[in-house]
């Protein structure tokens, strides 16, 4: 019997706040195909090490959590976002904050920790296709996706863009402080000698800073349908 033919994919990689997420959720939805959000995962390592005490830089352990988390994603109620539960805690508003990214941030940098989430993000690649989000889908994930775009915006414009969402959520941040975070997130994410935050040679570069939610997604959805012939 002939092997299936791989699920295709289309990887979305780029920094922190430039509309990654935002884009492939909509995606996803678009074209009914399963999605990755490959940061969630490691949020969830970041987050399950430090809950239970485990240095950030301690490889073996760490990575023996990435590869045995107790994760499930329980779909919410009519309308309501999914809900994730890590040891049967309900931790979907703490995995997203600022603090939960610095801590992924730090155990992404690890090669054992990286090596244990490989497997379990490419088993998302399913038929009928997968939108993969994250910062090394297009380079070491998924290499032979037939789209691959790197989504950009400049530092100020994802920090404004951060810093509303999380007012609009009642939480009290400075823009100055969010800069800085972003910025050393960056850093941290691009200068890693590990699948570093980086476009893939044949990715396409979209910068975001001056257009809208629906102009990036418009974009994207016509280069889909022209590369896959959707
Ligand atoms: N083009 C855009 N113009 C204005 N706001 C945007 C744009 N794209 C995304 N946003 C908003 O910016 C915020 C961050 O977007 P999103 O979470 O999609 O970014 P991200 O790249 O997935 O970030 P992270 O990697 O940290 O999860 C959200 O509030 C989203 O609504
Ligand atoms: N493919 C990925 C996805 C995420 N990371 C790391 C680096 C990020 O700073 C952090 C959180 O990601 P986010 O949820 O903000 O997209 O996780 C990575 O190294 N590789």
């Amino acid at each position: 019997m002939s092997e299936p033919a791989p699920a295709a994919v289309i990887a979305i990689d780029g920094p922190s706040g430039s509309g990654k997420g935002t884009l492939c959720q909509k995606l996803a939805k678009q074209l009914a195909w399963h999605l990755l959000d490959s940061g969630a995962l490691y949020r969830l390592t970041g987050l399950a090490a430090h809950r239970r005490g485990i240095a950030l830089d301690n490889e073996l352990a760490v990575a023996e959590l990435a590869a045995n988390l107790d994760v499930r994603f329980v779909p919410g109620e009519e309308g309501q976002p999914t809900r994730v539960l890590l040891d049967g805690d309900d931790v979907s508003a703490v995995l997203r904050t600022e603090e939960t990214g610095s801590l992924a941030s730090q155990v992404a940098v690890l090669a054992e920790v990286r090596a244990a989430l490989l497997g379990r993000q490419r088993d998302f690649a399913q038929a009928p296709g997968l939108v993969a989000d994250g910062r090394d889908m297009g380079t070491v994930v998924f290499p032979n996706a037939p789209l691959k775009i790197f989504l950009t915006a400049s530092a100020e414009a994802r920090a404004e863009r951060r810093f509303k969402q999380l007012k609009d959520k009642g939480e009290s941040v400075t823009l100055a402080a969010l800069l800085e975070d972003i910025q050393a997130r960056d850093k941290r994410d691009s200068e890693r000698e590990l699948a570093p935050l980086k476009p893939a040679d044949d990715a396409i570069q979209l910068d975001s800073t001056a257009l809208g939610i629906d102009e990036v997604f418009e974009q994207v959805l016509a280069l889909a349908k022209k590369r896959l012939s959707l």
